[in-house]
């Protein structure tokens, strides 16, 4: 009796500490809006980090949403790399049985490449080398564990002004299995047109291949390399046009295995169209980065690198090396069940409840034994956080936040068509796609176009409002409790927010680099921040003196508090060695963008602790 008492109290004692989640995060500004909610900054109290939490409201108002939602937060839990954006927690909601909203705690990142592009006019060759190691180096970690990305595009791409780059939004993601069908009906796919594979252009039957993603990635090293998208397509015919214009026709046989007719036949039908040199469209590129992004960008999917392939390409000699570009278990087959079968609203929430209490330990194994309360009405933090949500919305910025319309997707049918043997390098999946779709900068990608004969099976998803507001800066952030948070980038934030218009901001000459006898916002020359990027860059390549390194150079990597190996938090520390080398060189204009990221007004100091 006693025992069971003790037990009691102790089981109660830990199920209360997983509402220490409440005052464990002080939340400080909106940081951004999607249209899926709305993201703060916070603090993590217990480790002094900060964090990027974002309210995803009306998670059940339409499955296909919450579809998505399990999807990402499921993905986002299983592929842990330092070049995937990683969610730290999950707070647990004040009920299993319905809950409606849920607030997912993400490292926190400055700004997007997106931002980044268009901020900076004056990146360097080693930029642009870095940007796309880490950004195939992320792909083939992606690849190997048999997921495809399918929405790659600037705005899915994180940053740091420290060039530090992560992948985010895996909403449309898939995971293929050996034993499935290889083609598949893409009724649903509908990622940024821009960014699209021409096999994706104007035809739903295809083969569910990386090719996808790496064709994504060409176009978004272009877009890095010139500071404007390659192929801006108003429409899918316009798109291939784009394409080929750069391109070429493609050859008879690369035409013939196009699946759509009609775009089979556009394209037969096109005047022969030469290529562009990529010397004459890319003068100033490095001839290496060409041959690489050529390769990338082959008309014909099976003519395109993978990932590891591209890894290994003689522009990354020097900074590639396979003890850092590590590939990723196979998922199995078991984590993605719900998509092979036909699932209620029911069982998406239980299924998204069971990946919330993957961050709450004690009572995941409650839950696992079959002891934990299903109706208990937890004394939730989520109410606090709904409150300073809701507070933050309607004044943190100009007006009140208008969450940006979500486009909800049919619900998926098997729309697998047929089945053809599988190469080795094109992984297949099974089911249907439940895509919602995704969005892009300034058009609607929502187009059955000339060439589908099919029709939507949804109806015309409303448009959503872009919301980078370039140029936009925000005013200065304060310090978390009188700066008893050690913000390590505190320098840089001050410098980054000063309230001036970002060209006034900080002249292009000063980095937030940390060298000793000088200041963290120090002016280096051209030719000192030279030396330091060959410094660094001489310390990432080299083994012995990595610790060596990390100790003179602050602020460190933050890892993930979560289950991350050993060799990812060294891979994510020698990164950081090369990542922290381009740092003078680029933070500035980052900064900058990051600054024109973050939307709207400052939380007043100690807001948080008004509820
Ligand atoms: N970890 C993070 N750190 C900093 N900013 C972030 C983070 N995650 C998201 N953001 C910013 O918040 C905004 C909205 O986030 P996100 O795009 O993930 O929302 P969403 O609702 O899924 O959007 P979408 O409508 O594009 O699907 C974006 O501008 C993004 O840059």
């Amino acid at each position: 009796m006693q025992q069971d008492q003790r037990k009691k109290s102790s089981t109660e004692a830990d199920f209360f500490t997983e509402y220490g989640d409440a005052s464990r995060y002080k939340i400080q500004e909106v940081i951004g809006k999607g249209s899926y909610g709305v993201v703060c900054s916070a603090i993590d109290v217990h480790t002094g980090e900060k964090v990027a939490i974002k309210k995803i409201h009306d998670i059940f108002e339409h499955i296909s949403d919450a579809a998505r939602i399990l999807r990402e937060i499921k993905l986002l839990r299983l592929l842990r790399h330092p070049d995937i954006v990683e969610i730290k927690h999950i707070m647990l909601p004040p009920s299993r049985r319905d809950f409606k909203d849920i607030y997912v705690v993400f490292e926190l990142m400055e700004s997007d490449l997106h931002q980044v592009i268009k901020a900076n006019d004056d990146l360097t060759k080693e930029h642009y080398q870095f940007f796309l190691y880490q950004l195939l180096r992320a792909l083939k970690y992606i690849h190997t564990a048999n997921v495809y990305h399918r929405d790659l595009k600037p705005k899915n791409i994180l940053a740091n002004s420290n060039c530090k780059l992560k992948i985010c939004d895996f909403g449309l993601a898939r995971v293929a299995f050996n034993d499935t069908p290889t083609t598949i009906f893409w009724t649903d796919y509908v990622a940024t047109r821009w960014y699209r594979a021409p096999e994706l252009c104007g035809s739903f039957f295809s083969k569910y291949t990386p090719a996808i993603d790496i064709w994504s990635i060409g176009c978004i090293f272009a877009e890095v390399l010139t500071g404007k998208p390659l192929f801006p397509g108003k429409n899918v015919v316009h798109q291939l046009d784009l394409m080929t214009d750069l391109l070429g026709t493609p050859s008879m046989d690369t035409i013939s295995r196009v699946r759509n007719d009609k775009a089979r036949r556009y394209l037969s039908s096109m005047r022969k169209k030469e290529p562009i040199l990529f010397s004459q469209k890319f003068p100033s590129a490095d001839p290496l980065a060409l041959d690489l992004l050529q390769k990338l960008l082959a008309f014909d999917p099976k003519d395109r690198p993978t990932a590891e392939e591209a890894l290994a390409h003689p522009y990354f000699k020097g900074l590639a090396k396979v003890e850092r570009e590590p590939s990723c278990q196979p998922i199995t087959k078991m984590e993605f069940e719900f998509e092979r079968r036909r699932v209620t609203k029911e069982d998406i929430r239980e299924l998204i409840f069971r990946e919330i209490l993957e961050y709450h330990p004690q009572l995941l194994k409650d839950y696992i034994n079959g002891t934990e309360r299903t109706t208990f009405l937890y004394p939730s933090a989520v109410d606090q956080f709904r409150k300073q949500f809701a507070h933050l919305e309607e004044n943190g910025g100009n007006g009140p936040v208008i969450p940006m319309d979500r486009k909800h997707t049919s619900l998926p049918r098997s729309t697998i068509v047929h089945s053809t043997p599988i190469p080795a390098k094109e992984q297949p999946r099974i089911g249907p796609s439940r895509d919602k779709p995704s969005d892009e900068p300034y058009s609607n990608p929502r187009e059955f176009d000339r060439f589908s004969g099919n029709a939507p099976r949804t109806s015309q998803a409303p448009q959503r409002v872009p919301t980078a507001r370039p140029g936009r800066v925000v005013g200065p952030v304060l310090p978390y409790e009188n700066g008893a948070t050690k913000d390590s980038y505190d320098a840089r934030r001050l410098a980054m927010n000063s309230g001036y218009p970002p060209q006034q901001q900080i002249p292009q000459a000063y980095g937030y680099y940390q060298i000793p006898g000088k200041s963290a916002c120090s002016e280096l020359s051209q030719a000192e921040r030279y030396t330091l990027h060959q410094q660094a860059y001489t310390c990432a390549n080299s083994a012995t003196v990595t610790d060596v390194a990390l100790d003179m150079r602050a602020p460190p990597f933050h890892l993930s508090g979560g289950p991350k190996s050993d060799s990812s938090e060294r891979l994510a520390a020698e990164t950081n060695l090369y990542t922290r080398s381009l740092n003078g060189l680029a933070a500035t204009a980052a900064g900058v963008a990051a600054s024109a990221h973050r939307k709207v007004g400052v939380v007043p100091y100690g807001m948080s602790r008004m509820y």
